[in-house]
């Protein structure tokens, strides 16, 4: 298993135009090798700022995102239309104006479409299932100042679940009922990049990447089979 790369940027800004940059890259250059990319998005206060630089420079790129597979890594358990969706704002800031395909936008389930959070779950890991159990080639992670990912939280026991994705109820961090891919289901993938900004992350960074217990610091159970990237801006690297 490869060491996690750590990549240090000014600020926030600077750490979120960077990623975009890098996944227009990655995800070009899978189309240019024939390959139909699948990424898993995550939400959050970086994620939207990543994903209005998507928007950005999407056109200037050679992507066609309408040939690219998109999962959530967590999702809350809500109204479809509520803004506390991770989907919903992924598709407001850039899904529908770089042109994804809805066929292959594969949002978790809202409370429109499960009875419960475990029920949804379920539906998610079958629709997985049907398309390859998730051979992600790139997951995306914030991460919390408890060192959560997805919705994964310390001394949860969903942490030590083999399902592919779960139910939570009684998050710390609200809405309270979730959606999470699990260890096992974020394992699978080539490429893992944690995006973490701002001083209130560094404690939770400097855990994860000290080798914390994955009880105390989730962020530590999370490693790609062909890289880990710790995308960080020099705040959230400050107690490195
Ligand atoms: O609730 C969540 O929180 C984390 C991190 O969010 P942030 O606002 O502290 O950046 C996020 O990774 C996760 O997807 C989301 O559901």
């Amino acid at each position: 298993m490869a060491e996690p790369l750590i990549e240090v940027h000014d600020d926030s800004a600077a750490l979120a135009t960077a990623v975009a940059g890098e996944l227009l890259s990655r995800l070009a250059d899978a189309q240019a090798a024939g390959g139909i990319p699948q990424i898993a998005l995550t939400g959050g206060t970086i994620a939207e700022d990543i994903h209005r630089e998507l928007a950005r420079l999407s056109p200037g790129s050679e992507v066609d995102w309408s040939q690219v597979v998109i999962w959530w890594g967590d999702e809350r358990f809500v109204a479809p239309d509520s803004p506390d969706r991770n989907s919903g704002q992924a598709q407001a800031a850039f899904l529908d104006a770089v042109g994804a395909d809805p066929a292959k936008v594969h949002a978790m389930p809202s409370t429109a479409d499960a009875t419960d959070v475990e029920a949804g779950a379920t539906a998610y890991a079958e629709t997985l299932r049907t398309h390859g159990a998730g051979e992600f080639d790139i997951v995306m992670l914030g991460i919390g100042p408890d060192g959560h990912i997805a919705s994964l939280f310390p001394g949860f026991p969903q942490l030590d679940s083999d399902a592919i994705a779960v139910g939570v109820t009684g998050s710390p961090k609200p809405p309270p009922e979730r959606i999470s891919l699990t260890f096992p289901a974020l394992n699978r993938a080539r490429s893992v990049w944690f995006l973490v900004s701002g001083a209130g992350k560094a404690a939770a960074v400097a855990s994860a990447l000290g080798g914390a217990d994955l009880h105390e610091t989730p962020a530590a159970g999370v490693v790609g089979r062909e890289e880990t990237i710790w995308f960080l801006d020099r705040e959230a690297a400050s107690e490195l």
